[in-house]
């Protein structure tokens, strides 16, 4: 899955986005993107997903029956149940739902068990974002599809949710499917093996090994190594 000299503009907006750029995504690995705040990480997830259209440049990425994405502005009732939430989701892949939250996840992993039975009969609106989240990537990735497009997951999330939220996205990559996500937390790719996009003035400034990208600065902070490149 690639994106060839992708060029994109908002309508009435004078300020290119992306200045024919080009990247791959890699399997077996996470995909990330990453770069400052309105550099247009979300808008080219939406590219990818057909939401919206590049002025030029060629998108090879499956269509978007086959893409599964969890935006930041994902909205459902305050009301729904998180057994809801797990039906709605089975129902729109056209799978059968059941009544056993053990059905949703692995039932060896103790961890896994323990939050889908608590949230289960839980409001989503009495749900801390953190659980909430949780949820959402716990359900989505149920949906078989080729490509999962993740923006910020890990966003006002604690560490060890962050952890299990990573964790489940990375064995997500191993099983073989592909995976793009967004961070601003670079800490956390430190504990992962990563395929690393950084965008930068409609560029893209870097992509390779995470590891290998930090490597080029004088510090191993990932923040501060941030703040040299975007400069
Ligand atoms: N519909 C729109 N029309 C015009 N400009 C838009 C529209 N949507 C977003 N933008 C602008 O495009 C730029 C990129 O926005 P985008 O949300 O893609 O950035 P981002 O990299 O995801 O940012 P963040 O890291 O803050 O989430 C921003 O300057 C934003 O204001």
């Amino acid at each position: 899955m690639k994106a060839d000299q992708l060029y994109f503009h908002y309508p009435k907006s004078g300020r290119v986005l992306f200045d024919h750029i080009s990247f791959s995504l890699q399997h077996e690995r996470v995909n990330v993107l990453a770069g400052p705040n309105g550099i247009g990480k979300t808008t080219l997830f939406d590219c990818i997903c057909g939401i919206l259209k590049p002025q030029q440049g060629q998108l090879e990425f499956p269509p978007a029956r086959d893409i599964m994405y969890l935006t930041q502005n994902i909205y459902f009732s305050p009301e729904m149940r998180g057994r809801d939430f797990a039906k709605l989701l089975r129902s729109l892949s056209g799978q059968r739902s059941s009544q056993d939250p053990l059905d949703y996840v692995d039932r060896d992993n103790t961890y896994d068990r323990e939050l889908i039975t608590r949230l289960w009969d839980l409001k989503i609106g009495r749900m801390s974002v953190g659980e909430r989240k949780q949820l959402f990537v716990k359900m989505l990735i149920q949906s078989d599809r080729s490509l999962y497009l993740f923006d910020e997951p890990t966003s006002g999330v604690d560490p060890s949710s962050r952890f299990h939220i990573l964790r489940t996205i990375q064995a997500l990559a191993a099983s073989g499917k592909t995976v793009l996500m967004t961070t601003h937390q670079l800490h956390e790719l430190q504990e992962l093996d990563s395929h690393f996009i950084l965008l930068n003035h409609g560029k893209v400034q870097y992509e390779g090994d995470f590891q290998t990208w930090l490597n080029q600065y004088p510090t191993q902070d990932p923040d501060q190594a941030f703040d040299l490149a975007v400069r």
